[in-house]
């Protein structure tokens, strides 16, 4: 596979074990390849009655897993996350070509997914309750169950890599599960379907219809999908938690960021640049939990305003197949636009571009109609500027010089989001007491965006709500039934 060479030629949705074209249709899309502005495949969205279909067929597959014990759930997951270390390049090409994040940073990403396979094939294996001692013998005990079908919807950053966030916690505790990715990233997850089939689960278990807005709203209004999690904006997160109050169903909301990351004169500077870096350009900036406010203390201003402006001018943009590209276009041309859109407004209020912030145009001729840009770092920024308050998710680094520790947390605090925060430090007391005092629900010390499997991943206000990854991820796949046995008489009231 290079650029400018794959196309999709079988179905993009998957029911009952086998890619299939949807029963009906409400609408048509086109996936495009960033690198190259090419329309890779063209598909219907899912209507209502494709999704009836999806949910029946996941209905009779939870009834088959929901009855398997954990070890042998955790055999299966084991042996798709086998699968998915097989076909690591394969699937991580896919994810380029679709999505446009390099080559080096879609191996990483698909080396994510297969652990979280493995992490939730574990504790499979050793879900439990509690046993409750109670007065004359008597006792109690919990009972994990799983919720029924499952509905995962995506965002188009991480295609591969939320299906498999999502996916794995839900099938591990007994769950079926329906994904809906987004339209602009149709593709990756289809081999995440065809992993699963081949490692075992039964047919209908995991199953993917495409579509955008009204397939999205099909599955979250259906009666018997008994929970879905949601990666993407706030306004449609609204909309989700809108349509399933009405339906009394669990939710867990993904939303989007404007983290803060806060650099103290004591950090050690090469990482703290290095840190500024992984929290602004990962998939182009294209990230929820980006640390796109970099507060920096002001004696160390100039030196790291310097340094990061010399690596970011560094970064190799260009076709994202290539191995030493650690930059490709952004997903798709309005969304280009709209980032180009938020540097102007910046330069307006009167921030300063220190580096890029413009189109670039590789010198290779088939690239020229791809959606690529420099990544641009502003100064002179103001806490009440557009770029400092609104998610560009692109790479626009906005950078702010504080005082002191009550001064930059009081501003770091003040936005409606709290996805992620950073802190750049050596002293470790002081890392600690402003990481409890941020209010967002994932901290980075002396790094940032990494994403361990191990560790819960979700944000605070308006960034969402629920977890993903980690043990208590469990509990949002799951629910609790309390049994109380009696070893006595009835004592009745009557
Ligand atoms: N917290 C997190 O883990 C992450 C959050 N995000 C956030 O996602 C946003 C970017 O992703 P987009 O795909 O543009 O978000 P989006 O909200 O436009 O779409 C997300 C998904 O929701 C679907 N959808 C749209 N309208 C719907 C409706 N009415 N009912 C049901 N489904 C509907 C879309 O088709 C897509 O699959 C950013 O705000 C970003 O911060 C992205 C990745 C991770
Ligand atoms: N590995 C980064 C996860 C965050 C996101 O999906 O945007």
């Amino acid at each position: 596979m290079s650029t400018g060479t794959f196309v999709v030629s079988q179905p993009l949705n998957y029911r009952g074990g086998a890619r299939v074209e949807p029963a009906d249709s409400s609408g048509i899309e086109k996936a495009f390849e960033p690198a190259t502005g090419r329309v890779i495949a063209t598909f219907a969205c899912s209507g209502e009655k494709e999704v009836n279909l999806a949910v029946q067929d996941a209905k009779a597959a939870f009834k088959i897993w929901s009855q398997k014990s954990g070890m042998e759930r955790c055999r299966i997951l084991l042996e798709a996350a086998r699968l998915i270390r097989e076909r690591r390049d394969e699937i991580a090409k896919v994810e380029t070509i679709n999505n446009g994040k390099s080559i080096f940073e879609a191996r990483f990403d698909i080396d994510i997914s297969s652990q979280s396979l493995e992490y939730y094939a574990g504790l499979a294996a050793s879900m439990a309750g509690e046993h409750i001692q109670l007065p004359g013998g008597s006792f109690g005990y919990t009972r994990r169950e799983p919720l029924g079908v499952c509905v995962g919807i995506g965002a188009w950053n991480y295609p591969f890599q939320i299906a498999c966030w999502k996916s794995a916690p839900a099938l591990a505790c007994g769950n079926a599960m329906i994904f809906k990715p987004s339209p602009f990233t149709p593709v990756s997850v289809l081999l995440l379907a065809e992993i699963y089939t081949e490692a075992g689960v039964p047919p209908g278990l995991f199953n993917v219809v495409q579509g955008g807005a009204a397939t999205g709203q099909f599955l979250c209004q259906h009666h018997d999908v008994a929970k879905v999690s949601f990666t993407g904006s706030v306004p449609t997160g609204t909309k989700i938690m809108e349509m399933s109050a009405k339906g009394i169903k669990p939710v867990t909301l993904e939303l989007g960021g404007k983290s803060p990351l806060i650099i103290f004169s004591d950090c050690d500077m090469e990482n703290a640049v290095k840190g500024a870096l992984m929290a602004n350009f990962l998939t182009q900036g294209e990230v929820c939990c980006n640390g796109t406010r970099v507060f920096v203390q002001k004696e160390i201003l100039d030196k790291f305003t310097e340094e990061v402006v010399k690596q970011t001018q560094r970064i190799k943009i260009g076709d994202p197949l290539l191995e030493d590209t650690r930059m490709g276009p952004l997903i798709n041309r309005p969304h280009l636009e709209r980032v180009l859109g938020f540097v102007k407004v910046a330069k307006q209020q009167g921030a300063k571009v220190l580096c890029g912030g413009d189109l670039y145009v590789p010198e290779d001729p088939k690239l020229k109609d791809g959606y690529y840009m420099r990544p641009c770092i502003l100064t002179n920024c103001r806490d009440d500027m557009t770029c400092v308050k609104e998610e560009i998710f692109g790479p626009v680094m906005s950078i702010l010089s504080f005082d002191t520790e009550a001064e930059v947390l009081e501003r770091a605090n003040d936005t409606s989001f709290g996805l992620a925060a950073g802190v750049f430090t050596r002293d470790i007391q002081r890392a600690h007491r402003v990481v409890a005092e941020l209010q967002a629900g994932m901290c980075f010390i002396n790094n940032y965006n990494v994403s361990p499997v191990e560790l819960p991943f979700g944000g605070y206000k308006k960034s969402g709500f629920g977890r993903e990854n980690g043990r208590v991820t469990i509990e949002y796949y799951s629910q609790l039934k309390t049994v109380c046995v009696e070893m006595g008489d009835v004592e009745s009231a009557f």
